[in-house]
């Protein structure tokens, strides 16, 4: 069996472009395009993303996750807006996915969620019900969470460059679907207190799915848990290198591109030792483009080989169609193909 591996890609060249040559940058572009092609999740290095800002970020949610469940649950808003704390057990990602649990548990996962708000865009008519307004438990973690938050967005805004140098289109194909993106960063923690946790039931940390929107700028501490549905069929374990976020694609590239891209299927079990679940941590930041931008598949990826398999959806369409899945229990009802290979890899 080969071995499973997420390819590294050094982007330094289009965060620090005075530094390099278009030639380093056709290299990064020619490295993503094999890693989008193969892995669909990519360890990137080279982000500029300052070691204090990460810090800052951890030790926001670490203070934050640590307070008591009521104080938290302060922080709770209707399944309907995709802001705030999210308890324990109260999502599923696998119905995003059109898959019921095989144990109908919901995920353990807790969260809290921040995203862009329409009052950013003064001058356009945002809708509330996606630009929501975020809550915030103190300045001290508004202050931080922000600062990574912005430090994401740069990535991932860099990100859909080598994107379009990677599929031969413009520089700036991405930009007008996205200057108005609907963001949505996701603080995961992943814990239960010792003597809740019961060994013979499924411990779901996060169901499998994959992301609904452009690209995910992941990061996560390196305690074990992630693990990515690879070519193969089978689940493997993935973790950060040192420094490096982890990059996955969401479902608007895969469609965007035919599939000659993928949309990875990914899953959290965090590991038990003694008894009880090893705390760990993510933030997933997610770039999903613009409400009302319309996802088309790019006619370079349409041959009579590849015929054009998706119809075209807008963004908001589309999350929300996931998110009533994820967050609201809706079944998600339009990707059979990725249920398919969940249950194969199940069985
Ligand atoms: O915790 C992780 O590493 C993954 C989180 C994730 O997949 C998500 O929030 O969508
Ligand atoms: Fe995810």
């Amino acid at each position: 069996m080969s071995e499973f591996r997420v390819p590294a890609v050094d982007i330094g060249p289009y965060v620090e472009p005075e530094q390099f040559t278009d030639a380093d940058r056709a290299a990064v572009a020619r490295a993503m395009d094999e890693a989008c092609s193969t892995v669909g999740f990519v360890q990137v290095l080279g982000h500029g993303v300052p070691p204090s800002v990460i810090a800052g970020l951890a030790d926001a949610a670490d203070a934050f996750f640590g307070l008591d469940p009521d104080a938290k649950r302060a922080y709770q808003l209707p399944p309907d807006v995709n802001r705030g704390y999210t308890p324990p057990k109260s999502e599923s990602l696998s119905l995003s996915l059109g898959v019921e649990s095989a144990s109908k548990m919901n995920d353990f996962f807790e969260a809290f969620n921040v995203g862009t708000a329409a009052s950013e865009f003064p001058g356009l008519d945002l809708p509330e019900s996606d630009y929501s307004e975020n809550v915030w438990p103190s300045a001290q973690f508004r202050a931080s969470v922000w600062a990574y938050y912005a430090e994401a967005g740069r990535v991932a805004h860099v990100l859909t460059r080598v994107f379009a140098d990677a599929l031969g289109l413009p520089s700036d194909f991405f930009e007008q679907f996205t200057d108005h993106s609907l963001d949505v960063m996701r603080m995961n923690n992943y814990a239960l207190p010792p003597g809740t946790v019961d060994l013979d039931g499924d411990l779901t940390g996060m169901g499998e799915h994959t992301d609904y929107g452009i690209v995910t700028v992941l990061w996560a501490d390196q305690v074990a848990g992630l693990q990515v549905l690879g070519a193969d069929g089978a689940w493997h374990d993935v973790r950060p290198a040192d420094g490096a976020l982890l990059v996955n694609l969401g479902d608007l590239t895969a469609q965007w591109t035919n599939d000659r891209w993928r949309s990875t299927l990914h899953r959290v079990k965090p590991p038990i030792v003694d008894g009880t679940i090893e705390r760990r941590r993510s933030a997933a930041y997610f770039h999903d483009g613009n409400v009302d931008a319309l996802i088309e598949t790019i006619s370079t990826c349409v041959d009579e080989d590849h015929p054009a398999a998706y119809r075209p959806v807008t963004v908001g369409e589309h999350i929300n169609a996931k998110l009533r899945g994820s967050r609201a229990g809706v079944l998600y009802t339009d990707s059979d193909r990725n249920a398919r290979r969940v249950r194969a890899a199940r069985s």
